[in-house]
């Protein structure tokens, strides 16, 4: 079974307070966003391999390590999950980008798609989902099937909240999928947003309500 991390470390709590605050305006929200996926990006990737590299320092050579053989990705679910690419990639500018285009229907609240475009290699590649909201789980699900259809195997989940319903379903449906979350709230309300949450994070981002 794969695993959940909180990263509850102070500075991320201290910023997913102000990013909840129904008083933070659009453009604090996307700064929030962008700093809390950053400073997760520093925690997502510690058990990415590393590898010797010989270098000179101006004393020595020496054997050092290096990330240098392994290839990121990271993929957005659109539109919210946009707000947190500029954050990450601030730490592994290396990475490529994908996108994949998801709304929830608010009916059904089905996962709804209309755009996939994924780097090529995508099954060579260290892939992180990103999307700030974990509610019933829906859209992360259909976005990390549509990347193993093209062949993706290593997807780890990052979102900065998550509801318990939300991971169960990753978890039930992608057992191999790690999970890693700001924080673990208490639960869904009747139209499946997160409790006590941050509102609708895409509608949040981008000014849209
Ligand atoms: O876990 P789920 O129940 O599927 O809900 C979470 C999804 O809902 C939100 O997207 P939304 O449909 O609002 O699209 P948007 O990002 O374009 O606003 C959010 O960004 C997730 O993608
Ligand atoms: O709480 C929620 C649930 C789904 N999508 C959001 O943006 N927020
Ligand atoms: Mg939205």
């Amino acid at each position: 079974m794969s695993k959940v991390v909180v990263m509850d470390h102070p500075l991320i709590q201290h910023k997913l307070t102000m990013l909840r605050d129904i008083n933070t305006g659009s453009k604090d929200f996307r700064d929030l966003v962008k700093e809390i996926s950053m400073l997760m990006a520093y925690e997502m990737t510690r058990e990415l391999p590393l590898e010797d590299a010989e270098i000179e320092t101006p004393l020595c050579t020496m054997t050092s390590k290096t990330l240098a053989g392994k290839k990121l990705g990271i993929i957005p679910i659109l539109r919210a999950g946009l707000g947190m690419v500029d954050g990450v990639l601030q730490l592994i500018p290396a990475a490529k980008v994908g996108h994949i285009g998801l709304y929830r229907d608010p009916e059904t609240l089905q996962p709804v798609e209309y755009y996939c475009k994924l780097p090529s290699d995508v099954p060579e590649r260290e892939l992180f989902v990103l999307d700030p909201m974990l509610a019933t789980g829906g859209s992360a699900n259909a976005a990390i099937q549509f990347i193993k259809d093209r062949g993706g195997v290593n997807i780890r989940l990052v979102s900065l909240i998550a509801a318990p319903e939300g991971v169960d379903a990753v978890h039930k449906a992608h057992p191999d999928v790690d999970i890693y979350v700001a924080a673990m709230d208490e639960k869904l309300n009747d139209h499946a947003y997160i409790v006590p949450g941050l509102g609708d994070a895409g509608d949040r981002l981008f000014g849209t309500k």
